[in-house]
């Protein structure tokens, strides 16, 4: 039977090099880092910059009590659903290297879709605002009035899109936020990997950043990467369902995809004025009159908006579209945030993430949070 816990989905054995130790070891030790370490990991695809980053973030947990993660893999997020840039701060060690689990962060953006392509500029300017957050909260600002009462470092994971625009992205997001470390991780198909040396610097400055080249974990005996393919869109609607299970009691017997899917379309939605908020569609325009059909049966961002410069609004979690009544102008969304983190909600982001087609294929229900271009009134 199917079951949607990520800790299911089969993994091969975690192996760390020492060369990984050893790059792991230097960022936490570091005695001239003073301070505490900001760390970049990057490479190309499936090299294993998730796992070292895990690695690192255990690593540096033996010296500080909390380490703050910048996750801006918004296809393979690491603690939040897909379509999030976030901010977590960590304070227990990952027992199990292969298994990511869902945390809340301390901030996060809904971005709203799986790959920064179809607009770098936002996706930028989200990772450019988290950073600033971790710097107000938990760096020692020259000239600063504020206090800060602990420094913890930082670990950055990057995506694995390295060449082209996403090449560009990246060197956009070393140029902000200048890491005390960068870890590059290259792989034996030489033309897959980052430039050589630090690829994002002027001659003038190269010498500034301690820059660290590690190899991929696994190779065979001629020395060639051997990398594992992830199931990515797999691995995506796992943490999905991963995510909506949190909408009943952990000691709920909920384990299959099936008993998730049932129980779903069983849950009692908040009920929310469509009058008390603003919808948003990140990612394409909508003529309004269609705006209604468009959100129904859909996964959406419950986010707070904004009126900061950047009307960057942050999200405080996901929410499926269960029903839309037109008459007394309320949806009906499913979503395991508490009512009372619910009542500061007042917008709804749309992006392109999906609802898992599993969840939409119900045994005894006729494609549940669906009727055919009608908007359910009862
Ligand atoms: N040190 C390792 N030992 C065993 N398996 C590993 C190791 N490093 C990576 N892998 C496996 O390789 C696959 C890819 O690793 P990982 O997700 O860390 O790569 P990534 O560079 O973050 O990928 P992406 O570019 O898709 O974000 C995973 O299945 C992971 O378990």
């Amino acid at each position: 039977m199917a079951a949607f816990s990520e800790a299911e989905a089969p993994s091969p054995d975690i192996y760390i090099p020492e060369e990984w130790s050893e790059a792991a070891e230097t960022i936490a030790y570091d005695s001239v880092t003073s301070p505490p370490p900001v760390a970049l990991v990057c490479g190309a695809k499936n090299s294993g910059k998730t796992t070292f980053s895990r690695h690192l973030l255990n690593i540096l947990l033996q010296r500080y009590q909390k380490v703050a993660y910048l996750d801006t893999d918004v296809g393979q997020t690491e603690f939040t659903p897909p379509g999030f840039l976030s901010l977590t701060v960590i304070d227990q060690l990952t027992p199990d290297l292969t298994i990511p689990c869902l945390k809340t962060p301390e901030r996060c953006y809904f971005f709203g879709d799986i790959s920064s392509k179809r607009d770098p500029t936002a996706y930028l300017n989200y990772i450019f605002a988290l950073y600033d957050y971790y710097r107000r909260e938990y760096c020692m600002l020259k000239g600063s009035k504020k206090p800060v009462k602990t420094e913890f470092p930082l670990v950055v994971n990057t995506p694995g899109w390295v060449k082209g625009i996403g090449y560009d992205i990246l060197v956009d997001v070393l140029k902000y936020i200048a890491p005390t470390h960068v870890v590059k991780i290259n792989i034996s198909a030489e033309g897959k990997n980052l430039p050589a040396g630090a690829f994002w610097l002027d001659e003038d400055h190269k010498e500034s950043v301690n820059l660290i080249e590690i190899s991929s974990a696994r190779q065979d005996s001629f020395r060639r990467s051997v990398l594992v393919q992830k199931d990515a869109r797999l691995l995506r609607d796992l943490r999905i369902m991963a995510y909506f299970r949190q909408c009943f009691p952990s000691n709920l017997n909920i384990t299959t995809i099936k008993e998730l899917a049932h129980a779903l379309t069983s849950h009692p939605p908040y009920e929310i004025p469509i009058s008390s908020i603003k919808i948003k569609h990140l990612h394409c325009q909508v003529p309004s009159t269609e705006i209604l059909y468009s959100l129904n049966a859909t996964i959406v961002g419950l986010a707070v908006s904004s009126e900061d410069s950047e009307n960057l609004s942050p999200c405080i979690g996901l929410g499926i579209v269960r029903g839309i009544d037109t008459f007394k102008r309320l949806l009906y969304v499913l979503t395991p945030v508490p009512q009372s983190t619910l009542e500061k909600v007042d917008l709804l982001l749309q992006g392109f993430v999906q609802i898992p087609t599993c969840l939409l294929q119900v045994q005894g229900c006729v494609s549940p949070y669906m009727s055919t271009n009608v908007l359910p009134t009862s």
